[in-house]
């Protein structure tokens, strides 16, 4: 998918909201593990449920790797669902990959040809040649680790090396590399503080927003700071949209608290 097909998503919903697909058999319905693939006909429904409101789904992998081949394969039918049915919709593998060149090309060609993402979250900390080989896909969008959203990231992130904070390195540094066009960034939905600066070094690269919702994040503050004139903005709600409601009444929950969301987006895209 391209940038502008996805600009002119967000307009014609009125929606910058990407739906995480964190799936935990634990939190589920319990009617649903009567299924053949539970996993799945959870997302198939929050996915039928919402799919007007947002413009984005970010499955985690890690709550599919954590079942193994079942759940590899439910990731794999969701996303198949998704393109099938809705092929406007921006997806998002959020695996945090990056490893030497070589090995990066695998990991690319695994989420961008094989399941067919739009793009898939990579960490900057192997550099220039673990991150450009995710690059070199077009219309395929890699997004990078800049300041996450949990407290960890003060460790490093935030540290000075030569005077300046780490993760402005990882901007400035990433937007010398080979089609940088096709980076997009994450950014905690906690560190909204931290939105102007970073507007200074990215003005335009879309920013995929974390933490609102569970973690704290408040969506007011990231617009405030964060938002470009294409509003630049994906803002991800995983467990307070998905896990709405534990009862046999769960999308419908899913959509009404999407739906609080979409509506506070429409407001602001119409200041
Ligand atoms: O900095 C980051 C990077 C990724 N995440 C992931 O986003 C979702 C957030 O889920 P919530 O339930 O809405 O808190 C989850 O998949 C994280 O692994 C992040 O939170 N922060």
């Amino acid at each position: 998918m391209t940038t502008d097909q996805l600009i002119l998503q967000i307009k014609q919903k009125k929606s910058f909201l990407c739906i995480g697909l964190d799936v935990d058999l634990d939190k589920i319905p319990q009617h649903l593990l009567k299924e053949e693939d539970p996993i799945f006909a959870f997302n198939k429904a929050i996915i039928d449920a919402t799919h007007h409101l947002c413009v984005a789904y970010k499955p985690n992998t890690a709550f599919y790797e954590a079942y193994g081949i079942r759940g590899w394969k439910a990731l794999e039918k969701t996303i198949a669902y998704l393109n099938e049915k809705h092929p406007e919709i921006f997806t998002i593998a959020d695996a945090k990959r990056g490893d030497i060149g070589n090995t990066s090309t695998m990991y690319a060609k695994a989420f961008f040809e094989d399941l067919a993402f739009d793009s898939v979250t990579v960490a900057p900390y192997m550099g220039k040649d673990s991150v450009e080989p995710f690059l070199a896909f077009k219309n395929k969008h890699t997004i990078l680790l800049a300041l996450t959203s949990n407290k960890g990231a003060f460790d490093f992130q935030t540290q000075e090396v030569d005077g300046k904070e780490l993760y402005k390195h990882v901007l400035e540094t990433s937007k010398r590399w080979k089609n940088s066009q096709n980076l997009m960034y994450v950014v905690g939905a906690t560190k909204a503080e931290y939105l102007a600066e970073i507007r200074k070094i990215i003005p335009e690269a879309f920013l995929l927003v974390p933490g609102v919702g569970a973690q704290g994040g408040n969506l007011q503050e990231v617009c405030k700071y964060g938002r470009t004139a294409n509003i630049g903005l994906l803002i991800n709600s995983s467990r307070g949209i998905i896990y709405a409601s534990k009862n046999e009444d769960f999308a419908k929950a899913a959509a009404l608290n999407a739906e609080a969301l979409q509506k506070e987006m429409a407001a602001i895209m119409s200041r």
